[in-house]
């Protein structure tokens, strides 16, 4: 189901009516009905916990793209266009119908490619990311090279033989997709079974392991992300948030002890989204519900802004 884009949760403190130098991002969000040619960015969100659900995870994340909204609302807007951002609404599953509210996301994702605006999909459980991936295979076509970089603790590659779910996207995709690349980036070696590990190497994959995110290395680490991009048509960006340390992030179905810190993923996500093959990006498995005032949502805020920043910039 679709709902259309609700203004009234683009609401905050107002410190001028004119001065633009004075808004926040409350006051640059416009309904995706009336377009500009300044527009960079189109918001959707998908309110689905279904993944999470089959997939044995804490529910809450489908309240995620509306509190995501609230909480984008009062950070201040540092960009140059004060009609950069477009709000898509949202796609909401119902009934526990997964795989249709994924195809239904997909053609939103299309959508706002179409009009040239980069895709801000706002989940959702991890599942969200199959939905986008399905937007965005649909529209540059079957031949092209895509890069998936996941910026998250787990893989997302165990079996969908009984029924997919919030950690299976990367599995279906690649078993079927042999002009997908999958990196992902931040694992925790004990939130994966040496199982995972196994299907990464078997599918050709590498990765990048949260304890191999360290400073020393970053140089290392940021030609392994330049290859992999390199070797891609395109790259789309997804970040799940349970890669985040727990006292950063409680707010997740699968909080991470040993998590990368919020600064590490800003670092990550200014890095690939000012790379201009960068073509969309999602945000995954905030959960409201679990959160500890509020600091798992503003902190997603905060670095879907810095996504927002870093387009306008390119
Ligand atoms: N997308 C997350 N997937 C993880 C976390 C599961 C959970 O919610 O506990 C996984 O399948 O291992």
């Amino acid at each position: 189901m679709y709902a259309l884009p609700n203004m009234d949760l683009w609401k905050g403190r107002t410190d001028s009516l004119i001065d633009k130098d004075e808004f926040r991002i409350h006051q640059i969000v416009k309904d995706n009905r009336t377009t500009s040619v300044n527009n960079t960015c189109g918001i959707i969100g998908f309110s689905c916990e279904e993944g999470v659900r089959r997939n044995k995870g804490r529910l809450g994340s489908k309240e995620a793209p509306n509190e995501i909204r609230k909480s984008l609302s009062s950070l201040s807007w540092h960009g140059q266009s004060a009609d950069s951002l477009v709000d898509f609404g949202n796609v909401i599953c119902e009934n526990q119908k997964l795989e249709a509210a994924q195809a239904e996301l997909g053609s939103h994702v299309e959508k706002i490619l179409s009009k040239n605006l980069f895709p801000v999909i706002l989940g959702g459980g991890h599942e969200t990311f199959y939905g986008h991936y399905l937007g965005i295979r649909s529209s540059v076509g079957p031949n092209a090279k895509i890069g998936i970089l996941n910026i998250d603790a787990h893989f997302d590659l165990r079996s969908y033989e009984d029924i997919t779910s919030s950690g299976t996207m990367f599995k279906q995709i690649l078993d079927n997709d042999h002009q997908a690349g999958y990196l992902p980036i931040g694992i925790q070696r004990y939130g994966n079974t040496k199982k995972l590990f196994d299907t990464a190497t078997t599918l050709g994959c590498s990765w990048i392991l949260e304890e191999e995110l360290v400073d020393e290395n970053s140089e290392e680490n940021e030609n392994k992300i330049l290859n992999f991009i390199n070797q891609h048509d395109y790259i789309i960006l997804t970040l799940c948030m349970d890669v985040i340390n727990a006292s950063e992030a409680p707010g997740v179905s699968a909080p991470s002890s040993f998590g990368l810190s919020g600064k590490m993923v800003r670092q990550l996500i200014r890095k690939i989204t000012s790379h201009t093959k960068t073509i969309s990006f999602d945000i995954c498995e905030v959960n409201p519900s679990l959160d500890c005032d509020n600091r798992t949502v503003k902190l997603a805020a905060n670095l879907i802004n810095e996504v927002f920043m870093c387009v306008e910039r390119r």
